[in-house]
């Protein structure tokens, strides 16, 4: 079970996220949802340990974050939101980089390795460096890299982001068998459809606050609204989209009233 507790985190005294708190059991996968700025990757960089919270805590079965950040790390697998790869290692270069980081023994990684990147369709890109590789090759590396050594916890933020329409069904395969399998899952996205197909619980962000926690179907009955996207738009009081978009053509064309 993962807890987050309290969290919040301040840039130089600026909320950025502000008392989140939410548990995620084994077999859940939780769709962490918000606007742009509302602090989702803020929350998720906490999670993974790569930010230190102003406030609060998070523990994985009981233990804290802080008090055995190793044991932590090893359990998690994480794709982050912008990729930092080593773009003159090739794909099967990286993964064994991160298998070995993560001290799988040799076969076990080989054989890991040879079939992550045969399923993923990276086989024949395996050698090549990955300045070569185009954003959904990389994105898929960056997935067989958080998946190779088996983590429970799993994060993954916008893993969407640049995979083909066969890829993409995968993935969405996917994280419905890893959450059988028991793994927790955050999934922090903006693709409301995806999100409400595959997750099995939703948070609504706005302005670094949780504004909404339950089941997608809690959500809908609760706003009456049908789609998730209704549902989110009511929610975080969006600007309406249409108008938004015709002022920018008005701009670009100094179009006034
Ligand atoms: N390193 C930083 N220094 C100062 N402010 C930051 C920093 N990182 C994020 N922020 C601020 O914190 C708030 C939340 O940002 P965050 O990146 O967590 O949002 P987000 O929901 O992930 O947005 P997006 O959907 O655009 O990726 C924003 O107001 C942002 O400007």
């Amino acid at each position: 079970m993962l807890e987050a507790r309290n969290l919040a985190k301040h840039y130089s005294g600026v909320p950025a996220v502000e008392d989140v708190s939410f548990t995620i059991a084994p077999g859940e996968i939780l769709g962490y949802l918000g606007p742009n700025g509302s602090g989702k990757s803020t929350t998720v960089k906490m999670i993974t340990g790569l930010l230190q919270p102003s406030h609060g805590q998070i523990l994985l079965d009981g233990v804290s974050l802080d008090a055995d950040p190793i044991n932590y790390k090893r359990r998690l697998g994480y794709v982050p939101e912008e990729p930092q790869l080593y773009s003159f290692l090739s794909g099967r270069e990286y993964l064994q980089l991160a298998g070995r980081l993560r001290e799988l023994p040799q076969p076990t990684l080989d054989r890991r390795i040879d079939s992550l990147l045969e399923l993923f369709g990276l086989s024949a890109a395996r050698y090549s460096a990955l300045a070569s590789y185009s954003k959904g090759m990389r994105q898929k590396i960056l997935l067989a890299g958080a998946l190779l050594h088996n983590p429970d916890l799993i994060v993954l933020d916008e893993p969407f982001s640049g995979l083909d329409v066969t890829t993409s069904q995968v993935l969405k395969a996917l994280l419905k068998d890893l959450a059988q399998a028991g793994k927790i899952i955050l999934y922090s996205s903006h693709v409301l459809e995806v999100v409400e197909r595959v997750a099995t619980r939703v948070i609504i962000l706005h302005k670094g606050r949780i504004v909404a926690d339950g089941s997608v179907a809690d959500l809908r009955s609760m706003m009456t609204l049908p789609s998730l996207e209704q549902i989110f738009t009511q929610l975080v009081h969006q600007d309406d989209s249409g108008r938004t978009a015709s002022a920018i053509l008005d701009t670009i064309t100094d179009r006034h009233d």
